[in-house]
């Protein structure tokens, strides 16, 4: 029961005191960014009325207490999910993008061109379309496999790459290191230095030149970094923190 009053108060205090963050949700495929949105979006009552999803999600969502959506049978997104989800008085835009493009026949050939062309000149830009999702955002979170470490330099690259675009200078970044609940993941420590996410002197020192310039990119912005579980929900509620602080 004191949850109960505890949601009113969060519902009357929204009303005057509402926030909003925007935030897009990238990284490799299957690292697990639906899954990551649909469990924060759990509980979420859905009527065609505004008013009535708040108080139904107010009643039920808390006397009956809605199970957090956990799936395995995730199919890959296609292009792009939208959601948009209330955490108290902060209401979040969510866009989870695909980590790779599924286009319509058109698009993928002028893709497929471009892609030909950009690969003759040395620079294959694969996931080119997440910058245009991120851009504008409050925050980018960018969610990682921690199991697969065989594809943590691609990660690293695509990484970099968004974050090189002028247009996403000091936008803060949210590096979820996912599946913590599987055997043989990798600490934050070491998710850290594989993606060069840090720029702390102690790790700097380990650190070539050229990687010291790429940190400069990641550098300029707020940077948190955390291990987590969609599976088991594990850290959610520190995530959910971090990015209810990113809203305005
Ligand atoms: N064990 C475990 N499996 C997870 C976790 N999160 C996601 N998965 C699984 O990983 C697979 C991919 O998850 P998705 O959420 O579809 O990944 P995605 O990043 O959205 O993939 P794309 O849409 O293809 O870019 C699914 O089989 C999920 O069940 C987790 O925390 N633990
Ligand atoms: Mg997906």
């Amino acid at each position: 029961m004191p949850g109960f009053f505890t949601s009113i108060f969060q519902w009357i205090a929204g009303l005057f005191f509402s926030k909003q963050a925007e935030i897009a949700v990238v990284g490799l495929q299957a690292s697990g960014k639906t899954s990551f949105v649909n469990v924060i979006t759990s509980g979420q009552v859905r009527t065609a009325l505004p008013l009535c999803s708040e108080i139904m999600a107010l009643t039920l969502g808390t006397l009956l207490r809605f199970p957090v959506q956990w799936s395995e049978d995730v199919v890959p997104t296609v292009a792009f999910n939208f959601r948009k989800i209330r955490k108290g008085n902060v209401t979040m835009k969510i866009w989870d993008v695909a980590g790779t493009p599924h286009l319509p026949i058109l698009p993928s050939l002028v893709l497929f061109a471009y892609l030909a062309t950009s690969l003759c000149c040395g620079q294959p830009r694969f996931r080119s379309m997440w910058e245009r999702y991120c851009n504008g955002v409050d925050a980018i979170v960018f969610v990682v496999d921690s199991v697969d470490a065989d594809k943590f330099n691609t990660a690293r690259f695509e990484l970099h790459q968004l974050l090189s675009q002028p247009t996403l200078t000091g936008v803060p970044l949210l590096v979820l290191g996912n599946k913590n609940d599987v055997d043989g993941h990798v600490s934050v420590k070491e998710l850290i230095r594989s993606l060069y996410v840090s720029s702390t002197p102690s790790s700097l020192f380990e650190y070539s030149s050229a990687v010291v310039r790429q940190l400069d990119k990641i550098s300029d912005r707020p940077v948190s970094c955390y291990s987590c579980s969609m599976k088991s929900q594990h850290n959610l509620d520190i995530v959910l923190q971090w990015l209810a602080g990113r809203s305005h």
